[in-house]
């Protein structure tokens, strides 16, 4: 199959998504990881979304069927986990749900790696890595340094455009730059800061935001592009005002807040 050069993600399309992203305000069920719920949260109420964490089996099946969008999360993957999130992703299906899949650390750890390959015939909307966890996913490599990638995004562009084709989703690969495709069409998202990688938690936050972008109307890769740089935008003005990881993160949450996109 023919695939595009990469194009870059321009902010006309950014500031567009984003007004109407504001004004649509989703309801976004995230089963996240124990480390990131908070900021998670944090994120997404910054942007004008609504976060909701429901993780019993029965609740979660239920409020799947009606959240504008869902985040499967398997950073802490436990079995009882394991059944509430299928649970959930089965609701989602039938109601019509867009979910979206962060495999971290998949690879070296048997639960979470047979979960992420079962889950991926279960029709993502999105799927957002880093370099190695796309890597592995595809089958490409053994994964990374625990939840910390070891590759470049650029490394896992070609797997992820595989995966993107092979199961008719959107992958999103991020690191410095970040890369989103269709498996046909790629966009390159530029932005962002090293800090992002000293706060725990970024990676994790970004693809409730890409969870959350995804229910929008309209061209879904530019909608999941949007997402990436949405929080790039954020991690360099905020980098730009902080002394360390402690003040990054809340001059992260006030630059996502007061977050204005120059056509
Ligand atoms: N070196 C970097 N420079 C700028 N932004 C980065 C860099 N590394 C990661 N990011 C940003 O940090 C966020 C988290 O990405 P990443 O570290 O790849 O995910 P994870 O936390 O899941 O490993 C993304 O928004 C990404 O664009
Ligand atoms: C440290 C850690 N351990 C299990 S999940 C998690 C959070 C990972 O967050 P991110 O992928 O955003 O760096
Ligand atoms: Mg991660």
């Amino acid at each position: 199959m023919m695939t595009h050069q990469p194009e870059h993600l321009s902010d006309a399309h950014v500031a567009r998504i984003l007004h109407q992203f504001r004004q649509h305000a989703p309801l976004v069920h995230c089963m996240t990881n124990d480390v990131v719920q908070t900021f998670t949260a944090n994120v997404l109420l910054a942007l004008n979304a609504s976060p909701a964490m429901v993780i019993d089996p029965e609740e979660a099946a239920q409020f799947s069927g009606f959240a504008d969008a869902l985040l499967i999360n398997v950073g802490t993957l436990t079995q009882d986990r394991q059944l509430a999130m299928q649970a959930a992703v089965t609701a989602a299906n039938q109601a019509g749900t867009p979910w979206t899949l962060d495999p971290v650390a998949v690879g070296a750890l048997t639960l979470r790696s047979a979960f992420c390959q079962q889950l991926l015939s279960q029709k993502p909307a999105a799927i957002r890595g880093n370099a190695s966890e796309i890597l592995a996913l595809a089958q490409q490599a053994a994964g990374g340094r625990g939840v910390d990638s070891l590759h470049q995004a650029d490394a896992a562009v070609a797997a992820a455009q595989q995966l993107a084709r092979d199961y008719h989703t959107l992958v999103i690969v991020t690191g410095e730059v970040d890369y989103a495709t269709d498996g046909s069409r790629t966009l390159t998202i530029s932005g962002g800061s090293p800090l992002m990688t000293r706060v725990v938690g970024t990676g994790c936050a970004l693809s409730a935001v890409v969870a959350a972008f995804s229910s929008l109307p309209g061209d879904g890769l530019l909608n999941v592009a949007c997402a990436c740089r949405v929080m790039a935008l954020a991690g360099k003005k905020a980098a730009a005002q902080a002394q360390g990881p402690g003040t990054f993160v809340a001059a992260f949450l006030d630059a996502l807040w007061m977050l204005e996109v120059a056509a």
